[in-house]
């Protein structure tokens, strides 16, 4: 696939506030569609390529794209953001969690979802190793790139401010070179875990992080109105003409400044 470089610029961040999660469901929902027509229709792809993380996102997510006829959910390509390195049938699987709210109420073919490989468990580099060859067999065409470009990253934020499994001091926050990366000492369990690396993420095409509830109204205002503390998920930092949106309820948005733009579907 040959790509067109993309300037080394981030834009700012998009902020949609919501009067509740019902309502911020339903808006996801529009700009997960609207990338997907971005992908299939205008730019004529033969997959939507689209990574999801775990937490209380796939919920959100799953509530109003679960029932949709119109959306050609064969031409889906999903991937995980991060996950976490158990048996794709455990209660700690973010496989398991996206399937329980989306993937079994959905058509997708099911070798368009692309899980970890269970084989070696207790390898949590093989894991990675081989996650990452997935993304490379389905991003890298007849030229290589050096980073995949995917069209759609939906994303979570931990109250400590980490994202996919990217923790606050990590030594993974400096990882440039690597599509997938792992870690056996993760804050939040499980240990053991593999992510996508800020090369990966600020390649995509958008990044969207999902936050709700008044638990989440300090790391909110962090992330948003003070981004110089460098709390993981304010380092995500998309590459021009790619962006970072974030899509929050009311409720985490209580202490929050930044500027909000309302949400209208037809101008995405
Ligand atoms: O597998 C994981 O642990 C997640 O991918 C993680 O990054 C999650 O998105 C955040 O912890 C937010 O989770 P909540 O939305 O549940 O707070």
């Amino acid at each position: 696939m040959s790509e067109a470089a993309p300037s080394k610029k981030a834009t700012a961040p998009v902020l949609f506030g919501f009067p509740s999660t019902d309502d911020l469901s339903k808006s996801l929902a529009s700009f997960v569609l609207a990338a997907q027509d971005d992908a299939l229709t205008t730019k004529k792809q033969a997959t939507f390529k689209i990574a999801i993380s775990g937490g209380s996102l796939p919920k959100v997510l799953g509530k109003d794209l679960i029932g949709r006829e119109d959306v050609p959910w064969d031409k889906w390509e999903v991937f995980f953001a991060d996950e976490r390195v158990v048996p794709l049938d455990h209660d700690d699987s973010n496989f398991r969690l996206n399937d329980e709210h989306l993937f079994s109420h959905v058509p997708i073919p099911r070798q368009n979802i692309h899980v970890i490989d269970t084989s070696k468990l207790d390898d949590p580099e093989h894991v990675a190793d081989e996650y990452e060859k997935q993304l490379v067999a389905a991003f890298v065409g007849s030229s290589s790139i050096a980073f995949p470009r995917f069209d759609l990253v939906l994303l979570g934020i931990g109250p400590d401010g980490h994202t996919c499994s990217l923790f606050p001091g990590h030594p993974l926050l400096n990882e440039q070179d690597g599509w997938v990366a792992w870690l056996d000492d993760s804050p939040k369990p499980p240990a053991t875990r593999i992510t996508l690396t800020y090369p990966v993420l600020n390649h995509a095409h958008r990044v969207a992080f999902v936050s709700t509830g008044e638990g989440k109204q300090d790391v909110m205002e962090k992330v948003l109105d003070h981004p110089e503390e460098g709390l993981p998920s304010s380092r995500v930092k998309v590459i021009s003409p790619g962006r970072v949106y974030f899509f929050s309820d009311d409720a985490a948005l209580g202490k929050v400044k930044y500027e909000r733009t309302s949400f209208d579907a037809a101008k995405l």
